[in-house]
């Protein structure tokens, strides 16, 4: 199927040889099709991608501050800017994915909310070409009521995914860091699990209560028959990695964890506080923050990521 990629203009103009001046004047008098999101140029390019097969993963981790956010908005970004159709749902009532995108007045109607309470999922919202949110706000907190509740409801979304697969091509849920009900209902809700880990003695130390809930996870989907394989944990993404001997450490730690548990790892992303603090200011991808090293990493989990979704995909077809 065609699909519009983005092409940042400065990339453009990078892998043709040409200077950033000449393909801004080449913008303006309207030789290339461009589009505008936010202050960036972007040369649009039509590419064929696969059919919207709709992989749904969870961004999951009880462990605070991971990066489950910030990945969650930057390979959805990277997917949506290749081509792919990508809906990204905020599960977390502090709303930050919602917040960094630039979506501040969201009532409760438009928020997951409203499944648990009546039912049906809102419209998503354009973030960008390819790029739509189900945003968050405080009160989807009141989900955890409904959940204790009723607890049928933990496969609300799922049901709800189900009839959205056909229309995206990849489906991020940004969960909130706990274990609890509505946790839970995130993380039940897709293809298994994509879990950022901290690059610190504490960061691997809380893989085990999430490889345990994941556990969990995939014996009741087993039971369900709507899900097999290895470890419902998808793909480990290492964040916040230093220099120092201990991030080093931490990764053999995890690698270990890895190898046992038979997840993949993503390569790291280094720990770049300058960077992320001027995407959220500015609501952009940290790849379009002014620290253009950030953009190869994530690049580099994208295909990862790719690598370990897209067999799958091609065998739930
Ligand atoms: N590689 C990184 N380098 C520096 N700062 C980062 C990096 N990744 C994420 N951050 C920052 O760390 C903070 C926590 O990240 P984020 O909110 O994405 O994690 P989270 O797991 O979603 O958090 P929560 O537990 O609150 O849901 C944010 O301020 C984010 O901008």
């Amino acid at each position: 199927m065609k699909r519009k990629r983005l092409v940042l203009l400065s990339e453009w103009a990078n892998q043709r040889g040409i200077s950033y001046t000449t393909a801004y004047r080449m913008a303006k008098r309207g030789e290339i099709p461009t589009e505008q999101v936010g202050r960036f140029s972007f040369v649009v390019e039509e590419v064929e991608v696969p059919e919207g097969k709709g992989v749904a993963l969870t961004f999951f981790t009880h462990a605070g501050g991971a990066g489950k956010t910030s990945l969650a908005r930057d390979l959805g970004y990277e997917l949506a800017s290749r081509g792919y159709k990508v809906l990204l749902i905020d599960m977390d009532p502090q709303a930050n994915l919602t917040d960094w995108l630039g979506f501040t007045e969201v009532e409760p109607e438009e928020t997951a909310l409203f499944l648990y309470e009546k039912g049906i999922l809102p419209e998503p919202k354009g973030v960008m070409p390819n790029l739509y949110l189900i945003p968050a706000e405080v009160s989807l907190a009141k989900a955890e009521v409904v959940l204790s509740r009723e607890p049928h409801t933990a496969f609300a979304l799922r049901g709800a995914l189900e009839e959205l697969r056909g229309e995206y091509d990849f489906i991020f849920v940004d969960s909130l860091p706990s274990l609890g009900t509505l946790a839970a209902s995130a993380a039940l809700s897709g293809d298994g699990l994509v879990v950022p880990v901290e690059l610190s003695r504490k960061g691997v130390q809380a893989l085990t209560v999430v490889l345990e809930a994941a556990s969990g996870y995939a014996n009741a989907l087993r039971k369900m028959r709507v899900w097999q394989g290895p470890s419902f944990v998808r793909l480990f993404v290492p964040n916040h990695m230093e220099s120092a001997g201990r991030a080093r450490e931490a990764h053999e730690v995890l690698e270990e964890i890895a190898e046992k548990w038979r997840v993949p790892i993503a390569p790291p992303l280094a720990r770049r506080p300058a960077a992320y603090r001027e995407a959220q200011a500015r609501n952009v991808p940290v790849q379009l923050t002014e620290y253009s090293e950030v953009r190869e990493e994530l690049k580099g989990v994208a295909e990862k990521l790719l690598e370990v979704v897209l067999p799958v995909q091609e065998v739930a077809k």
